[in-house]
C-alpha cells in the first residue's frame, strides 16, 4: 500500500500527544540487557551479571541508562497519529537519540510519559522530525529521563515556501554539539560480536517495526536483509562505555547522544572506539566487516576521570 507524502508544518509542531502510563518490572529490564549484548563475552561475563541477575540476594538488578531510551516505544500516539504528517512508514530510519539521564533508573516503576515535537527540518528530499518525551516516575512525581529521538522521513520533504527552508527547534541551540572525532589513538576500544538473531531478541523489548525482522519490509526499505535496530547499537555502545570507564557504575552517567550513520545487519561484529575527554567520552562504532562507521556521539559523566587528551 502506497501512501501520498505530506506534510502541514503548523499542525505539526503544534500537535498535542496523549500522556502515556506504563509499568516495567526487572524482567523487562533483563530483557532490554540481553537485548543490547550484556553477558555476551565470555570473558568478561561477571561484570555485567547484574544486569539480568538478582546477584548476591540483592533486591535489585542493575538498569542500563539506555534501558530509558525504549520508554518511547510504550507512548500511546505513534508517529503516524501526528496531525498534518503523512508518510511511507517502510522509509522511515532512525536518525539520532538523545537522552538525559536525571536519576538512575528503578529496577520497577510506573511510569507517565509527557511527549511534545521538538523540531521539524525540510531538507527536501528528506524531512527530519524530533519527538521529546519526559519520563516520570507516577508515584514520586520525580523525572527520571528524557529521549529526543530524531526520525529521518525519507521521500517527504519539500514543503517549505520558496526561499525559505522550513526549520523549528523548540530547545537550546547548546544542546547540540557536533561530534568530532580525535585524530589520536582511542583510550579504550570494544568489539561486541551481534547474534543473527539479535534484532528478534532486541524487539522484544518493544521495537516491532517490521523492517528489523521481515525480509520483504527492508526489501521494500531499501536493504538486502532485516537491520538492526539503531538503538541496539546505541545500547551495544554505551554499555561498553560503562564498562570501561565507569566500572559498571550505572549512575555515572548523565546525557547521551548518538547519530546513526548507517544501518547494522544483524551478525556483524561491533568495534566500538572510545576517547576519554575530561568528562564527556566520545565514541565511534564500526562495523568489522565493512570497515565503517555507523555511529558516533559521545556520553557525558557525572565526573571527570583522569584524561588523556
Ligand atoms: C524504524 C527504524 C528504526 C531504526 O532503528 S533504523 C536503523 C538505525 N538507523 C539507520 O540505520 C540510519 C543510518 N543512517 C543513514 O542511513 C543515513 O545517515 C541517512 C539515510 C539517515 C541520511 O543519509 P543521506 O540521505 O545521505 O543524508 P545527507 O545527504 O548526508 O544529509 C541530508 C541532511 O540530513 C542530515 N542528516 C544526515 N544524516 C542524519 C542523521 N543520521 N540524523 C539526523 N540528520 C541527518 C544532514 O546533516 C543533512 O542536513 P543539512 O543539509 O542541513 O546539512
Amino acid at each position: 500500500m502506497s501512501t501520498i507524502a505530506s506534510i502541514d508544518p503548523e499542525l505539526v509542531i503544534s500537535h498535542k500527544f496523549r500522556e502515556t502510563i506504563f509499568y516495567y518490572t526487572e524482567s523487562d529490564v533483563a530483557q532490554y540487557a540481553l537485548g543490547v549484548g550484556a553477558c555476551g563475552n565470555d570473558r568478561d561475563d561477571e561484570g555485567e551479571l547484574g544486569y539480568v541477575y538478582h546477584q548476591n540476594g540483592q533486591q535489585f538488578i542493575k538498569v542500563l541508562p539506555t534501558f530509558g531510551a525504549i520508554f518511547v516505544y510504550r507512548n500511546r500516539d505513534k508517529f503516524s497519529d501526528i496531525s498534518g504528517l503523512k508518510f511511507d512508514p517502510n522509509l522511515l530510519l532512525h536518525g539520532q537519540q538523545y537522552m538525559e539521564l536525571y536519576k538512575p533508573l528503578p529496577s520497577r516503576c510506573c511510569i507517565v510519559n509527557k511527549q511534545v515535537v521538538a523540531g521539524l527540518h525540510d531538507k527536501g528530499k528528506a524531512t527530519i522530525l524530533e519527538i521529546e518525551t519526559t519520563s516520570y516516575d507516577k508515584v514520586s512525581g520525580e523525572a527520571l529521563c528524557m529521549n529526543r529521538n530524531t526520525i529521518f522521513l525519507r521521500g517527504v520533504g519539500g514543503f517549505s515556501k520558496p526561499g525559505q527552508l522550513f526549520s523549528y527547534t523548540n530547545y537550546p541551540r547548546d544542546q547540540v554539539s557536533p561530534i568530532i572525532i580525535p585524530k589520536c589513538e582511542p583510550s579504550s576500544i570494544c568489539e561486541d560480536v551481534t547474534q543473527k538473531s539479535q534484532a528478534l531478541l532486541y524487539r522484544l523489548s518493544g521495537d516491532y517495526n517490521p523492517i528489523h525482522s521481515d525480509p520483504k519490509i527492508s526489501s521494500i526499505a531499501g536493504f538486502d536483509r532485516p537491520i538492526l535496530h539503531g538503538l541496539c547499537t546505541y545500547g551495544f555502545a554505551v554499555r561498553a562505555i560503562i564498562k570501561y570507564f565507569c566500572l559498571g557504575d550505572i549512575s555515572s552517567v548523565k546525557t547521551i547522544f548518538g547519530r546513526f550513520l548507517l544501518h547494522v545487519f544483524p551478525g556483524e561484529t561491533l568495534i566500538t572506539e572510545m576517547w576519554l575527554v575530561g568528562s564527556r567520552v566520545i565514541f565511534q562504532t564500526k562495523v568489522k566487516e565493512r570497515d565503517q562507521a555507523v555511529l558516533s556521539g559521545y556520553v557525558c559523566l557525572h565526573r571527570s576521570i583522569n584524561s588523556s587528551l
